[in-house]
């Protein structure tokens, strides 16, 4: 028996976008996230299925609020996922004590440190428990499964991709944080989930991860040089330059005018869902 609840649907573009809630094993609470369900005619294949996984602050309704990526995901017949981005009212001490660390900052990691590591679980949240959900209850593709995010879930659609290369077809981020171990957020993140170990930060480090010669399928990176967050937190010069040294394909683009928020997003969503859906028909 289904143990996902639907919160509330919505018609768009032709399809549902609807918001649910479920018990987490992972997490050992419940968690909410939000699917956009293209219409479709054949109703025998299984969908291909694209997550993303948002920043700091945000939740399950970030994206499909103010992303605007909907019409094309109509257009292109992708399914949609954005999960929350933490667990939340977990009870421990200090979890809403910053808007960059703890609630609405789960890192897309599996924290190691008490007493963060009883709930903070993202990374075993998503690539287990989450795929697997989609796969059995929301049509998706096993073989056609995509990840994408925005600054701390670029991380997160980066490191993922890279720990787990046999469950992502194609891969792509806006204004990632390429390097945590060399920033401010990264630094505070990993510090207290992780502790003080520089081989636990290199395993969820995206530029440590390549150079340490894991691959992703080609990557697309986009980034907005008016994003106030770019010079202290971001560094995509580290990614480009790790992703040259290895021979990982990476087209980083970046954008004058551009800042840190979903206006960003919204301006090159098509281009990211066009290229997941490419690289998920190949
Ligand atoms: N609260 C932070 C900003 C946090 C932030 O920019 N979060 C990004 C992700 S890292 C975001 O997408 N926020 C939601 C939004 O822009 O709607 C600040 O005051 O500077």
């Amino acid at each position: 028996m289904s143990t996902v609840a639907t919160l509330s649907e919505h018609g768009c573009w032709g399809g549902v976008q609807s918001f649910h809630r479920h018990d987490s094993a992972e997490i050992g609470a419940p968690m909410q996230f939000s699917v956009f369900r293209p219409a479709r005619a054949d109703t025998a294949r299984k969908r291909p299925t694209l997550i993303y996984l948002a920043g700091l602050t945000c939740t399950e309704e970030t994206f499909p609020i103010k992303a605007g990526a909907q019409r094309m995901a109509a257009e292109l017949g992708l399914t949609l996922v954005a999960p929350d981005t933490s667990p939340r009212q977990t009870g421990i001490e200090g979890a809403d004590a910053a808007w960059d660390f703890g609630h609405g900052a789960g890192f897309y990691l599996d924290a190691l440190r008490t007493p963060w590591s009883a709930r903070f679980r993202m990374e075993s949240y998503v690539v287990r428990e989450l795929r697997q959900l989609l796969i059995d209850e929301f049509d998706a593709d096993p073989t056609r499964l995509g990840l994408f995010g925005h600054s701390m879930g670029g991380h997160g659609a980066l490191t993922l991709a890279l720990r787990h290369p046999e469950m992502f077809r194609s891969v792509s981020a806006f204004a990632p944080i390429c390097a945590p171990s060399q920033c401010p957020w990264g630094h505070k993140a990993f510090g207290n989930y992780l502790g003080e170990d520089p081989a636990l930060w290199r395993a969820h480090d995206a530029c440590e991860l390549i150079r340490s010669g894991r691959r992703l399928p080609p990557l697309l990176v986009d980034q907005g040089l008016a994003d106030k967050f770019l010079a202290e937190q971001l560094h995509p010069h580290l990614l480009e330059q790790a992703c040259a040294e290895a021979g990982q394909p990476c087209q980083l683009r970046r954008h004058e005018g551009y800042d840190h928020g979903y206006y960003f997003i919204h301006s090159f969503i098509a281009d990211h869902l066009v290229h997941h859906a490419r690289l998920m028909t190949l």
